[in-house]
């Protein structure tokens, strides 16, 4: 699915990417654009492949696993996957990672100090020791660690979870990355302190101008968070989506599905949540067709017989506005469904209210 719009370089692109673990390809054809200081998720069903694309583009996917094809290029250049020297220049400096959980990413018998100070020294191996220490304590005020002095000598186990995830995104954007790929961020962390994490990253995108690639299984935390919208399913995205269309106009019946199952105020929680039958299909043995065809509530007997059309859902925008696209030939039924659904429901909260 391309998701080409405007002209800025993009800070990260991915044409077409492809993954497999020895013979099973688990994501399989996967287009992404982020442009400069974007914040852009990727959400769908455990075992999906949002860990993989976001390990892929790293260039630190697990022993057994490869990158089979595509282009990826980070602010215009293109990454060699088979150059590790290079790919080792990348990670920290253009591209960062942060994982879901805090405590095994940092090193429990390093202080938090000599941990930033670690990232800053490998792009910059000449700076005094009082620069680095006195950017290690900015970092950590830029990430809301307060008393960063005293902090910076704690070692990780003295810290609470939320405050190691902000360690670890301090960590992230040290060498000021063009984009932070924060893969779970906050699924180890209680309901107030992940509202935190995602305030700090929104933040961060403010203040340094860095993009955000925000992959996740909670379709509620990146409507509010982010700009656009990837949805995965079976290793591919089947729905490119402007958040601000995504309750209104989602096109994949997939997407529908994931936003049933949040609850909506004004309806009673019995009558709202539902749940998508069945389970994803294996990996190594997709159906015909379109993936998501045994589990749809909108399939139509050729949706089993080919891969689904990319049909374009016009938006406000125009042409040059934000691309909303779907892989479904069933995509304008079903915008036009939830539209009227989303009706239905704004008189219910109305009648509520009233
Ligand atoms: N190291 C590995 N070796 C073999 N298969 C793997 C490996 N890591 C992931 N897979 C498989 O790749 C597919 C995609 O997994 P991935 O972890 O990317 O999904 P995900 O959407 O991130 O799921 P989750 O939300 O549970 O992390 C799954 O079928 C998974 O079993």
């Amino acid at each position: 699915m391309s998701t080409t719009t405007g002209t800025a370089l993009p800070a990260l692109s991915a044409e077409g990417l492809r993954v497999a673990y020895g013979d099973v390809e688990v994501v399989r054809g996967v287009d992404l654009v982020v442009r400069p200081g974007e914040k852009v998720g990727v959400v769908g069903e455990s075992g999906c492949g949002k860990s993989t694309v976001a390990l892929a583009l790293m260039g630190l996917l697990a022993s057994g696993g490869s990158v089979t094809g595509g282009v990826v290029s980070v602010s215009g250049a293109r990454v060699d996957y088979r150059d590790e020297k290079a790919l080792d220049r990348m990670r920290g400096s253009q591209l960062s990672l942060v994982f879901q959980d805090p405590l095994t990413s940092l090193d429990p018998v390093k202080t938090i100090g000599s941990q930033i100070a670690e990232a800053l020294r490998r792009y910059s191996p000449r700076a005094s020791r009082a620069a680095v220490r006195a950017r290690c304590a900015e970092l950590l005020t830029a990430v809301g660690v307060p008393e960063p002095e005293r902090r910076l000598k704690q070692y990780p186990h003295e810290f609470s979870g939320g405050m190691r995830q902000r360690a670890l995104i301090a960590i992230a954007v040290a060498n000021d990355p063009a984009v932070l790929i924060a893969d779970e961020p906050t699924t180890a962390l209680d309901v107030t302190t992940q509202a935190q994490v995602v305030d700090l990253l929104d933040s961060l995108v403010d203040r340094l101008g860095v993009a955000v690639v925000l992959v996740t299984h909670d379709i509620g935390l990146v409507s509010e968070f982010c700009d656009r919208v990837l949805v995965m399913y079976a290793g591919r995205v089947v729905e490119e989506v402007p958040s601000a269309a995504l309750f209104d106009g989602a096109a994949h019946p997939y997407t529908r599905a994931l936003l049933g199952s949040l609850p909506v105020p004004g309806r009673p929680r019995s009558e709202d949540l539902t749940w998508i039958p069945g389970a994803p299909p294996p990996l190594a043995a997709l159906p015909p067709g379109c993936s998501f065809a045994p589990r749809c509530a909108w399939a139509q007997p050729e949706c089993s017989a080919g891969q689904p059309p990319r049909v374009v859902v016009p938006g406000p925008g125009g042409a040059g506005g934000p691309v909303h696209a779907a892989e479904c030939r069933r995509a304008l039924d079903v915008v036009a469904s939830g539209r009227s659904e989303s009706r239905a429901d704004a008189r219910a909260q109305e009648a509520t209210r009233g």
